[in-house]
Parts: structure tokens; C-alpha cells; sequence
């Protein structure tokens, strides 16, 4: 599927250059707003740093990171011998899956690379590294057109003059490029349905303020920052007509993990009578898990709520809980949106039929 060029992409990451001394460049998402800067990592740990500390960030955003990451992994061994080859390519893969626990896109990803170099055991140094960064490639390329036909679905649930909440960033940061939720809104506002967003700002990082503000506003969406503990409120003045947010992990009942905060955000919706969705690309699915009660909750820094963005805000040595995720429960989501068209009801039986057959279990 082609992109339509006359819309600003955002090259959220990518490769440069050619297997053997190329690297990765990607938009540092922990300067923005204010700041717009591309870095380049070269090295497996500079990548697996950019993941830790959400340089890049966003489930498929994170996932492709690392695919491309494994290819340094392949560089630093060299091509010369194909053991040695294999096993930087392997422990590259293995080193990076410790990076963040939540987002399923990782493992996929990782599972991918690890497939490939399987696969292509016959071949000599330079082409396996070649055909891993192909890979890679894929990952990114697929990505891409999942979150323009997610658009393209969820566009459908949004009327013209609608009010939409969103939590987090599911945009085109937080994918290879235009996003999940974020693609959904960006397609009905494409088709000229006026749409006006409400963006949580998202404690304690500031994903919603710093990022999807930046995002809609870049792309002339009418948006309207709120505190995360305003959306009771602007919901009971029938300012809000849908939520949509993204997805880290969804379980195969569909519960599905996404940024802390967004559980509340779906029960102040049902409260309220407004339809809450969910938008992902397949890869975020994880079958393999019953129900959201085994999906790994990653435990952030303390300080990240103590000393957010650099100034103290709370006494020294207060005791901190900071989870950087939470579950929703299937029944409060309304539907899911997926590339492969809307999952309603959300329930196993409709996602099985609409994915198909679970994929080997993933970390
Ligand atoms: C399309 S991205 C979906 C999710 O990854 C997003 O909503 C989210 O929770 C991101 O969390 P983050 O901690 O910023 O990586």
C-alpha cells in the first residue's frame, strides 16, 4: 500500500546505511516538544539505553528498535566467522528483550530476528547479516501499513463533531509511522470529519502533553490538553463522544494492557455511556496468555514521580509506587481496532477468528 505523500511522516526510526556499517537513527522522543533531534546508536547497548529510557518508545516503535538493534549486535561480531556471527546476533537479541517487559511488538519482533537467523543458516557472514537487516526492514515497512489500515477501520467509529479522549501516545512516535489510536483520528480528520481531541497529558512522563499534543497539533487536529485527573469532568460536560487509546499487550480473552492510567480512563467511559476502543496492529496480540493477569507489569524509577523532568516534588525518601502500566479489563472495551479490520465483540472467540491461530508463547 503506497502512503499518501502530501501527509507529514515522521521517520520515527529507521536504518542508514548498509549491513556491515550502517546504524540506527531515531527521533529522541525524550526532547520533544521542544526539542526536534534525530540521534544515532551504534552499538546494541546504545539501542537497549534508548528503549530503557524511552528515547524511543511505544509498543511497535520498540519492537522495531530492537530488530534493527540485533543487527549491530551481528556488526560487532563481524561476518568473518559464522559461529561468531551467530552468537552476536543471538546475544544481541537476548540482551535486548531485557530492555522493557510489557510490550508483546518486542518479543515479536526479537522472535522474527531470532526465526531469520534460523532459517538462513546455509548462507555465508555478509548475506545472513544482509538477510537480517532485511528483516528488520520488514518489521518497519509492515508496521507502516497496519497503522494506515487501523486508520482506515477506526475511522469508521468516529462522527463528525465528535469529542475524543485519548490517553498516552499511540501515534506516529510510537510506531514505525502515524500510529494506532492516533492514525484513527488522523484518518477521520483526512476525510474531513471535524473531530476535536482531548489528550490526557499522561503522568508521570508526559507522553500525552509532550508527544501526542505535538502530534495532533502538527498535523492541524484540534486538540485540547487536559490533567489526567480532569477527564471525569470534561466527560460529564458531554464533551467526549469516544476514547481510543493504544495497546502494549493484549491477552487472548482481549484485557489489554496499556499505559497506567488508561484502566481508569474505561471505567469513568462506562460510567459515562461512552464507547471505549482500543487500536492495534496484530503484533501486540499475545495468545499465549489466557487473560491479563500474567502480563508483566513493568515498575518504573521512583523518581520519575519524585523529581519528574529534573525538579524535586515530593520529600526525600517518600516511598514511591510507580507501575508504567495497568490492565483493562475486555468487557469495559467496546471494540478493538485492528489491521485486519474491528474485533466487536471483544472476546476470545471473535479475536481468534479474527487473527487466526495463536503464535508460539512469547516472554
Ligand atoms: C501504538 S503505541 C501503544 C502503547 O505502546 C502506548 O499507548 C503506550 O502505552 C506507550 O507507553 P510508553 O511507556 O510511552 O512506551
Amino acid at each position: 500500500m503506497s502512503l499518501d505523500t502530501a501527509e507529514p511522516t515522521l521517520e520515527t526510526l529507521g536504518w542508514v546505511g548498509n549491513a556491515i556499517d550502517g546504524h540506527v537513527r531515531l527521533i529522541d522522543q525524550t526532547r520533544l516538544p521542544t526539542e526536534f533531534v534525530r540521534i544515532d546508536c551504534r552499538d546494541v547497548s546504545s539501542v537497549w539505553e534508548a528503549i530503557r529510557s524511552l528515547r524511543v518508545r511505544g509498543a511497535p516503535a520498540i519492537g522495531i528498535a530492537a530488530a534493527f538493534g540485533a543487527v549491530l549486535g551481528g556488526q560487532k561480531a563481524g561476518t568473518g566467522d559464522l559461529d561468531s556471527l551467530r552468537r552476536g546476533l543471538l546475544d544481541a537479541s537476548a540482551y535486548l528483550r531485557t530492555s522493557r517487559p510489557t510490550a508483546v511488538n518486542l518479543f515479536w519482533a526479537l522472535d522474527r530476528i531470532e526465526r531469520t537467523i534460523e532459517e538462513n543458516r546455509g548462507l555465508d557472514g555478509p548475506t545472513l547479516l544482509e538477510r537480517v537487516l532485511t528483516e528488520a526492514r520488514a518489521i518497519a515497512d509492515e508496521d507502516k501499513v497496519m497503522c494506515r489500515s487501523i486508520g482506515r477501520f477506526g475511522a469508521e467509529l468516529v462522527g463528525t463533531g465528535q469529542g475524543i479522549l485519548t490517553h498516552c501516545n499511540a501515534g506516529g512516535l510510537a510506531t514505525a509511522d502515524y500510529g494506532t489510536a492516533l492514525a484513527v483520528i488522523f484518518s477521520a480528520h483526512s476525510a474531513g470529519k471535524a473531530v476535536h481531541v482531548f489528550a490526557d497529558e499522561t503522568r508521570p512522563l508526559l507522553q500525552g502533553a509532550r508527544l501526542t499534543a505535538w502530534e495532533l497539533q502538527r498535523r492541524g487536529v484540534p486538540v485540547t490538553l487536559i490533567c489526567d485527573n480532569m477527564a471525569a469532568q470534561v466527560m460529564k460536560e458531554g464533551k467526549v463522544q469516544m476514547v481510543i487509546v493504544g495497546a502494549d499487550r493484549i491477552a487472548a480473552n482481549g484485557d489489554t494492557a496499556n499505559k497506567i492510567g488508561t484502566y481508569g480512563v474505561a471505567l469513568l467511559a462506562k460510567a459515562h455511556g461512552i464507547p471505549f476502543y482500543v487500536a492495534a496492529p496484530s503484533s501486540t496480540f499475545d495468545l499465549s496468555l489466557p487473560d491479563g493477569s500474567s502480563i508483566p507489569i513493568e515498575q518504573r524509577d521512583p523518581r520519575e514521580i519524585t523529581q519528574g523532568f529534573g525538579r524535586q516534588t515530593a520529600p526525600e525518601g517518600i516511598s514511591v509506587y510507580n507501575p508504567a502500566f495497568d490492565v483493562t479489563p475486555a468487557q469495559l472495551i467496546d471494540a478493538i481496532v485492528t489491521e485486519r479490520g474491528l474485533i466487536r465483540p471483544v472476546d476470545a472467540k471473535t479475536i481468534r477468528k479474527t487473527l487466526g491461530p495463536p503464535r508460539s508463547s512469547q516472554s
